[in-house]
């Protein structure tokens, strides 16, 4: 009998934290991330002449699931066909999207004498709580790892011995993934009690608000009590798990009354919307999702996920926020013109920004009812007071009002009165018919991602988790400012090395970004409903350095080297420029939280406009039919 080697594995997927889909309000999702377990077996049942024989490769796979608009990511290993080797994972129900470790990839055939392999554990209760068992079972692991790799003659057993110890360090490196998943899960769970105890103060002040007021009569009333039932919605789909991540509970939860400052009896609520996904010029409530099948060594997807995103209105909106260039006449008298209109015809609230505001004022007082904020603190709350913003100025204007919102985003209507205009489709003459439009519904549009970015500093390498985000419509660049030295630059996915930048600096960008400074700097343009981050350097000093474009899921970071020359210098679509000293680093990922903007058509159709209209992509004139001709 041969000896059987017993492993005792650790979860072989580490979880993407970053991703939208762990948002800190889903403590369900948390929880059902504690109940995955793998197992890993070896059945050597298939023999061949006394040996073992893996017949395939080792595959590791997603098989995503949709149930309920959550997403749900399973894992298996499994050798494809006849092969021995599978690692096996209990049904999960986790709507966490699930990121995998690098693939371990076994293709051989292996001998084991003539005796059961099999590795395997029992499955805790608790995967993050049972630290003993994963203690146990890394402690088997390094056991393996440090195992003497066999001597000998039995080329069949030393190839198993290597597949073995292949397989251990992809173990080791799951377990240190998820170590660090959950660190910080706790931080989300953290969180999420924060919010949620803040929500229901919120609740119970604006119950008590309620019961205070007994005058809500009339349309206004009937209006005002859309609000709660859709809060208790979002909140029942929230407390159930089932979340309807495109259309973000964040944005529906209405769990804020504000007082109409001009009106004061009145509660000014946010107007509900119901995104669909289109297909084939269809509206569809469901959004499908990649399913990738895996059965037998063949691999295929059966759904493919469509991202056309159409937005219905469920109620009026009733507040418009309108955010303008500065420094231009031509907008500032567009702007009193649509504020006057917004108001008098279509009877909506306006908020616009305190600068625009004096400017108004400046004007006539017949602006008094427009409403501004005092702080930052106010602006940051605008997301709930708002049903939809409107940006008169150029793709900057676009940028900057996206900044403003570090959460949840409300769909934005972008006018051009700039010279460029990738995001702004609509045109301000025609402000009225385009602004009915989107009022009536239902509007296309375009959800673009943002990244988010910390800066961590070498001095304090923790202090990170705390500090906000920042988030970035079109991209990070990191550069070398005004040092005259190359940048020095480490960059890794995920725990992944990818390579040094000697140059002029990195760009990460968004697919809405790649038409902007990395086009600029050789990157490819990328639809930007094309879920990834572009990755492409800037003047750099190697011939063979092209851009890359990565998935979506990954975190990047970028490191500055202790032996750098200088320091370098992270800016912010364009903005906010941060020093990055020797030893610091820049980390970015996908952010949760999209910038919905409202098309003009569709996405796609806006996107191909943009490109033509503004960059005169592939513009040259036909050929001729005269000259010679191959018939
Ligand atoms: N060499 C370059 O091309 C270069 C250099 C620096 C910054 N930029 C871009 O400028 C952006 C900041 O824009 P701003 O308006 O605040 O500054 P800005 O006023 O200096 O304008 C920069 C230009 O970039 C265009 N632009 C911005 N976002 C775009 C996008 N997504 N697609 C196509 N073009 C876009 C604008 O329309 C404008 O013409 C940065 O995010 C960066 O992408 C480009
Ligand atoms: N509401 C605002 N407050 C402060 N700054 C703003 C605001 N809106 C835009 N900006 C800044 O003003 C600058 C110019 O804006 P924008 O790009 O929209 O106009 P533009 O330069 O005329 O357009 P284009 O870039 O298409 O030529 C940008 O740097 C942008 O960040």
């Amino acid at each position: 009998m041969a000896t059987t080697p017993s492993i005792g594995t650790s979860c072989t997927q580490s979880q993407d934290l970053q991703s939208p889909l762990l948002s800190p309000s889903t403590n369900d999702e948390i929880n059902n991330m504690d109940a995955e377990f793998n197992t890993l077996e070896f059945d050597t049942n298939v023999t061949e002449n006394g040996k073992r024989k893996l017949t395939s490769d080792v595959w590791l796979h997603f098989d995503k699931e949709k149930r309920d608009g959550g997403r749900f990511v399973d894992v298996h290993v499994g050798v494809s066909t006849g092969g021995d080797l599978s690692l096996s994972q209990k049904p999960t129900s986790s709507p966490i999207y699930t990121q995998l470790m690098a693939p371990c990839k076994l293709n051989s055939t292996v001998s084991f004498g003539h005796g059961d392999a099999s590795v395997s554990r029992s499955e805790p209760e608790n995967g993050f709580s049972d630290s003993l068992s994963l203690f146990h079972s890394e402690k088997a692991v390094q056991e393996l790892l440090q195992q003497t790799p066999v001597q000998g003659s039995d080329d069949h057993l030393i190839e198993f011995s290597e597949a073995l110890r292949t397989v251990a360090k992809a173990l080791r490196r799951a377990a240190e993934g998820k170590a660090a998943a959950q660190a910080e899960a706790a931080e989300w769970k953290r969180r999420f009690e924060l919010e949620r105890t803040r929500n229901l103060q919120l609740e119970h002040k604006e119950r008590s608000l309620r019961e205070n007021s007994g005058d809500f009569e009339g349309g206004r009333l009937e209006k005002s009590t859309n609000g709660p039932v859709l809060c208790n919605q979002a909140n029942q789909h929230f407390e159930e798990g089932c979340l309807e991540r495109i259309c973000s509970h964040e944005v529906l939860r209405d769990v804020q009354p504000v007082l109409d400052c001009n009106m004061p009896n009145r509660i000014m609520r946010k107007a509900s919307f119901k995104l669909s996904w289109r297909c084939n010029g269809e509206n569809s409530d469901q959004h499908k999702h990649d399913i990738v099948y895996f059965e037998r060594g063949n691999i295929t997807t059966a759904e493919r996920s469509s991202k056309q995103i159409s937005l219905k209105w469920e109620s009026n909106p009733q507040t418009v926020l309108i955010l303008t260039k500065p420094n231009s006449t031509s907008v500032q008298i567009l702007c009193a013109e649509m504020v006057r209109w917004l108001r008098e015809q279509r009877k909506l609230n306006i908020y616009v920004e305190p600068r625009v505001k004096v400017e108004l004022l400046t004007e006539s007082s017949y602006f008094n009812f427009v409403q501004t904020w005092k702080d930052d603190k106010e602006m940051l709350l605008l997301h709930t007071k708002v049903d939809l913003v409107v940006t008169l100025g150029g793709d900057g204007t676009v940028l900057w009002s996206a900044s403003m919102f570090k959460g949840p985003v409300p769909p934005i209507v972008p006018f051009s009165l700039g010279s460029l205009g990738f995001m702004t489709p609509f045109h301000s003459e025609h402000y009225r018919d385009c602004l009915d439009s989107v009022l009536r519904g239902p509007i296309s549009i375009t959800l673009r991602n943002r990244l988010q970015c910390h800066v961590i500093r070498d001095a304090a390498k923790n202090e990170y988790q705390t500090d906000e985000p920042i988030l970035v419509l079109n991209e990070v660049t990191i550069d070398r400012g005004i040092s005259s030295y190359l940048t020095n630059l480490e960059c890794y996915c995920d725990d992944a090395f990818v390579t040094c930048v000697q140059g002029d600096g990195l760009i990460l960008s968004t697919t809405s970004g790649s038409t902007a400074y990395s086009l600029a700097a050789g990157g490819s343009m990328v639809h930007p409903q094309v879920p990834g981050i572009l990755f492409t350097p800037i003047c750099p000093h190697s011939l063979s350095f092209r851009p890359l474009i990565l998935p979506e899921h990954v975190t990047v970071r970028v490191q500055v080297p202790f032996n750098s020359r200088s320091p370098a210098w992270a800016s912010f679509d364009g903005k906010d420029r941060k020093q990055l000293a020797p030893g610091d680093a820049l980390v970015c990922s996908m952010a949760p939280w999209p910038v919905p903007t409202a098309c003009s058509v569709d996405s796609t159709d806006d996107f191909f406009r943009s490109i033509h209209d503004g960059l005169h992509w592939n513009l040259r004139k036909t050929q001729s039919f005269d000259g010679p001709r191959d018939l």
